[in-house]
């Protein structure tokens, strides 16, 4: 095998084109820690369990699909518990922090990392850092205990509450250090739940911790109801979106199907990725147009939207349109003759609303249109569906989350995300979370099947399609394009 070490991964080749991308460790900047029997071993629930503990060498592949003679390709450390911990329990101080939007599934996490810390490792200091990256300088924090969190994956939120912006490097890394880390009997964990922005600010904390050569390991988890994040299956959450959407979705069915010529449009999440909207489509079977920020449309003229409404209200009577609130924006900001700077504090840009703007358009359509009156119904369920609790799979998900993370940070892994990878939990460094965007590929098969499902037009022209190709990836030797698992089902 050949190593090829850096501050963010370690990069290990084998036979046959295997390549290892490894999360770093404690050891790698602070040689010779004491190392402890895994307390798990005389767990009354766990001793039972052959193999419990995972093989140092189990490794999980990117890619599941291969042909015979291709490379074994990318694969990421198997989660789990070692065999041996670099962390006495009585030297543990853990802390956890939720950043950025809701996503159901949150308070699952904060329990599960609790429950694991303390009935697994026996780690009875647990901190809960109050809203978000501010929270390390600014706020107080929250005591931890199983007691505390035993009922909140119940709610949905983040009872040790969110923000945005705030992410100030040397003050909050100044408050790991003073937090106890510099009175030498204690160890750190950080535990970092948050979406694309949050893993940024997690790499840049995990960075500052080393290079200070703290006893700190920084661990995230990803949160995105937007589903954003590369490499991972999906993120949790989405399912109970997906799920929540169905509820307006079919309030919008059943609004459009009771009225003459009736259109319900349902607004819902989805900054730069549509996969919301498409799944929530996909399931629904009701929607008869999907649009999402990665798949460009326009409104007048042949093969434009408002073509398509007429077309549809004429065969079927009525018809839903689902539209993912990024969906657009171009044509909302030519349309207002202005692009809009506005940003939140995290410095993401701030959207226009596409279902209100869409709804007008149609309307302003047909109101030309004296022998066609339509009924046009809007609804706007964005913040109902990301503040439920998660459902039962996501709980269960979250749960396996949570205790994959701490099992990596027990066994000394830092500058990780958790994440599941073809089905099993992996340790991911955070460069190979950081590097780019989950979207949705328009030309990959799961737009196809949306397509077929709703019979919409693609809006795309043989030129555009070229112009999309060349936009994606190149494709890969199996020749589906593959920067996205919930595309290559
Ligand atoms: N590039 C970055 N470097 C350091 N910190 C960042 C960076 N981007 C965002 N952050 C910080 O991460 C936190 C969350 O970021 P953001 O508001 O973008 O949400 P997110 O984690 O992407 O979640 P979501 O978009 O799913 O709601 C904020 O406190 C923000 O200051
Ligand atoms: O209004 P807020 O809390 O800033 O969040 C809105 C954004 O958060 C998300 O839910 C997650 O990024 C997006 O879908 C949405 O644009
Ligand atoms: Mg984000």
């Amino acid at each position: 095998m050949e190593n090829n070490i850096s501050f963010q991964m370690k990069v290990e080749t084998g036979d046959a084109g295997y390549v290892l991308e490894d999360v770093p460790h404690l050891t790698d900047y602070i040689p010779d820690l004491p190392t402890y029997p895994n307390p798990l071993r005389s767990n009354p629930a766990y001793s039972v369990v052959k193999q419990y503990f995972v093989d140092a060498d189990d490794t999980v592949p990117q890619k599941v699909v291969v042909h015979k003679d291709g490379p074994r390709g990318i694969h990421f450390r198997r989660a789990g518990p070692r065999q041996r911990v670099y962390f006495a329990p009585d030297e543990v101080h853990a802390a956890i922090v939720t950043c950025g939007g809701l996503c159901p599934g949150l308070n699952t996490v904060i329990r599960e990392i609790v429950c694991a810390l303390y009935h697994m490792y026996g780690v009875t200091r647990v901190l809960g850092i109050d809203g978000g990256y501010r929270g390390f300088y600014s706020k107080n924090t929250i005591t931890l205990t199983p007691k505390v969190v035993n009922d909140i994956h119940k709610r949905g939120g983040t009872i040790i509450g969110t923000s945005r912006g705030g992410h100030d490097k040397p003050k909050i890394v100044d408050s790991i250090q003073d937090r106890g880390i510099n009175q030498v009997l204690f160890m750190f964990q950080v535990y970092i739940i948050g979406g694309d922005g949050t893993q940024k600010g997690a790499a840049v904390i995990y960075q500052e911790v080393r290079r200070r050569g703290l006893k700190a390991v920084v661990a995230g988890i990803p949160k995105t109801i937007d589903n954003d994040i590369p490499v991972i299956d999906k993120s949790f959450g989405f399912d109970t979106a997906v799920e929540e959407a169905q509820r307006a979705i079919n309030a919008a069915h059943v609004e459009a199907e009771s009225a003459e010529n009736g259109i319900g449009v349902v607004k819902l999440m989805g900054r730069y990725s549509g996969f919301i909207a498409m799944y929530a489509t996909l399931a629904s079977r009701d929607v008869d147009l999907c649009l999402i920020p990665e798949s460009p449309f326009y409104l007048e003229g042949e093969g434009g939207l408002l073509e398509y409404v007429e077309k549809r209200l004429k065969d079927n009577g009525h018809m839903v349109i689902v539209v993912a609130e990024g969906a657009g924006q171009e044509l909302l900001a030519a349309d207002n003759l202005k692009t809009s700077t506005a940003k939140d504090a995290s410095g993401n840009k701030l959207l226009q609303d596409v279902g209100l703007w869409i709804s007008d358009k149609i309307k302003a359509h047909f109101a030309k249109i004296p022998s066609m009156p339509i009924t046009l119904k809007y609804i706007d369920p964005t913040y109902m569906i990301r503040a439920v609790p998660s459902n039962a799979s996501d709980n269960v998900y979250c749960t396996l989350l949570a205790q994959s993370c701490v099992h990596g940070v027990m066994a000394g892994y830092t500058g990780f995300t958790s994440g599941l990878v073809n089905g099993r939990q992996t340790y991911i460094p955070f460069n190979r979370i950081n590097e780019k965007q989950n979207n949705v590929v328009i030309t990959d098969r799961m737009w196809a099947r949306l397509l077929s499902s709703t019979n919409q037009p693609s809006f795309l022209r043989p030129k555009d399609v070229i112009e999309v190709q060349k936009q994606e990836e190149p494709p890969t030797e199996l020749l589906d394009g593959d920067n996205s698992k919930a595309n290559d089902i």
